[in-house]
């Protein structure tokens, strides 16, 4: 299946010479919810604004939809609806005519239905005469989402979308998320919220100084999410894991006292019954033990504190 959004060796220096993207590949799936992970500073909105045409790239190549960003912009962002970080928009027009004119923008014909539709949808109907300036934070951000949804985009980009919103706004955002997808719409959000990410992903992204460094199933994290470990507190420590527990996942602590296993949670053996009878035949004895579980936040932490 061809991607929507195919990005090849992009990168992004700005003017002050900070290298914020360092040769980025990725491809986004038809159809698909995509999240991209990634700590403060990482490139997410870099990446975002550039595929956006918002900013533009030092090198590389951005298809959208089969349009390059750059040579064939017009086509390329008539795809792209983008619900930016920051609010932005005229404070004084009201919700009906921003929406409408945002539409017109992108040159397609007044469609009255369609946009009541979509204030309809996201709870904006009553507040439609309202002036933007008027409205509340949240209703601000529905207002933002029903613009970058007024010319029927087939990507819609969502920064940070849940950053700082009360709760029903977020459960309003997650099932208009889920109504699009099933509609056809490829989704792509950042979020430092890696609940949100395990909630509505089919894939996950992670970037981290500018880099993407693992791309990956949900479903397929969510198993390494089930990854266990089984520490053994030993009677005397060991100078090394004898050689005849070489096939076995592992590891001695520095100081030789604690012996830690790493199994899979989901399997349907763990392999801990054997592992400790032969343990013991050795005369490796321990005088306790105790079980962790990593969660996708280890796993994500760990991978972006890694030096690359
Ligand atoms: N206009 C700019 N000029 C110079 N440097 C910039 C500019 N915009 C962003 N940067 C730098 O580029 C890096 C990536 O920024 P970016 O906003 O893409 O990160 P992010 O992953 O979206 O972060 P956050 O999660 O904080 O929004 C940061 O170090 C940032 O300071």
């Amino acid at each position: 299946m061809q991607s929507i959004i195919s990005v090849q060796a992009l990168t992004k220096a700005y003017a002050s010479g900070h290298q914020a993207l360092k040769g980025i590949d990725l491809d986004i799936r038809r159809g698909e919810i995509f999240a991209l992970l990634g700590p403060n500073g990482a490139g997410k909105t870099t990446l975002i604004s550039i595929i956006c045409g918002i900013v533009n790239p030092s090198s590389g190549v951005v298809l959208a939809d089969g349009h390059d960003i750059v040579r064939d912009y017009r086509a390329a962002r008539s795809k792209i609806g983008l619900v930016p970080q920051e609010l932005s928009t005229d404070s004084f027009e009201t919700v009906w005519a921003t929406v409408n004119f945002s539409r017109g923008l992108f040159g397609k014909p007044a469609n009255p239905a369609l946009v009541e539709k979509l204030l309809r949808e996201l709870s904006l109907w009553d507040k439609r005469d309202s002036r933007i300036m008027a409205l509340s934070g949240g209703m601000k951000r529905r207002v933002m989402i029903a613009k970058a949804l007024s010319h029927e985009p087939q990507i819609l980009f969502l920064d940070e979308p849940t950053a700082g919103v009360d709760v029903e706004l977020r459960r309003d955002m997650w099932e208009m998320v889920h109504r699009l997808r099933a509609s056809g719409v490829t989704i792509i959000l950042t979020t430092h919220y890696i609940e949100e990410a395990e909630q509505m992903a089919d894939r996950i992204g992670v970037i981290s100084q500018g880099r993407i460094i693992l791309v990956e199933e949900k479903a397929r994290l969510m198993a390494q999410l089930g990854k266990k470990q089984l520490s053994l507190q030993l009677q005397s420590p060991l100078a090394a894991i004898p050689e005849e527990f070489a096939q076995y996942p592992l590891e001695l602590s520095a100081d030789g006292q604690t012996l830690v296993y790493t199994f899979d949670a989901q399997g349907e053996q763990t392999g801990i019954a054997p592992l400790l009878r032969r343990l013991g035949d050795h005369g490796i004895d321990f005088k306790s033990l105790s079980s962790s579980e990593s969660s996708l936040e280890d796993i994500f932490v760990s991978l972006v504190r890694q030096p690359r």
